[in-house]
């Protein structure tokens, strides 16, 4: 379904992403494990169209997505949320998940007010929808970018260390919701460094360190392999055998 064909960027004589490549089938979800820094989001916006590459392509049910916008690639399915959710602070959550459905979803008029409700209605937040978006706790602002993503109608839902900060009741409702938004048919490919949570949603991982693919597999498989282990834990703990 999403295809990335040795994605590269490079900022100035920084190599963030170095021909990466992968391939996320439909239905499934794919995890991206990696040190801070290794290049996730740059990958991540590079997919959704925020970031252009400096060389490699991004395919979409086989087509090129070069050239296309964030906005451009939202109306046809691909939905990125943002690693700090920034909801419009000053409207209710209803206005920020209704502006989705129109911008981002393209529905007008009764539609939009339809797939604003369904949105929130799935993501818990239905009865919150008249709060001020500024005044949600973190767990309200996460649920909130989630029910402005499900507003734009993904088929590929692509998530920024969404987990970051939370509870662990909290990551254990997030990752419900998930599940859930998996199980309706939305591919999924999720950042994460809560890794608990990752692996109860994806069947497969990728990871990266220093803009590389290092490893690829089942979550087993990969959270196994040295290659993951010396990027994560250093060469001491392949040495003496710590994890
Ligand atoms: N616009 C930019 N200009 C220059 N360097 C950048 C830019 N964006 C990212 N970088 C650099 O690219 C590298 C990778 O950043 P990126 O945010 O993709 O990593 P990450 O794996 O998502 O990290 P984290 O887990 O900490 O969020 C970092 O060294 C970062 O400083």
């Amino acid at each position: 379904m999403l295809e990335a064909r040795a994605l590269t960027k490079r900022y100035g004589a920084l190599t963030v992403n170095d021909a990466v490549s992968f391939s996320l089938a439909a239905g499934e979800a794919l995890g991206v494990l990696g040190p801070n820094g290794a290049g996730k989001t740059t990958l991540l916006k590079m997919l959704a169209g925020s970031t252009a590459p400096s060389a490699g392509q991004v395919l979409y049910d086989g087509r090129d997505m070069s050239g296309l916008t964030e906005p451009a690639r939202c109306r046809q399915g691909i939905v990125r949320t943002s690693q700090v959710p920034q909801p419009f602070e000053q409207i209710s959550v209803w206005e920020n998940v209704l502006t989705a459905a129109y911008h981002g979803g393209g529905h007008h008029g009764d539609a939009a007010e339809e797939v604003a409700y369904t949105a929130l209605k799935r993501t818990g937040l239905l009865e919150r929808h008249e709060e001020m978006a500024g005044a949600l706790s973190l767990m309200g602002r996460k649920r909130l970018e989630l029910s402005r993503a499900l507003a734009c109608e993904p088929k590929v839902l692509l998530l920024d260390e969404i987990a970051g900060g939370l509870t662990d009741f909290e990551v254990h409702d997030l990752v419900v919701l998930i599940q859930d938004i998996r199980t309706s048919g939305v591919s999924i490919i999720w950042i994460e460094h809560v890794v608990h949570a990752l692996v109860a949603v994806v069947d497969r991982l990728i990871a990266l360190d220093f803009g590389q693919l290092i490893a690829e597999g089942t979550p087993d498989e990969v959270m196994e392999g040295e290659a993951f282990k010396r990027a994560y834990f250093g060469e001491d703990a392949i040495l003496e055998g710590v994890r």
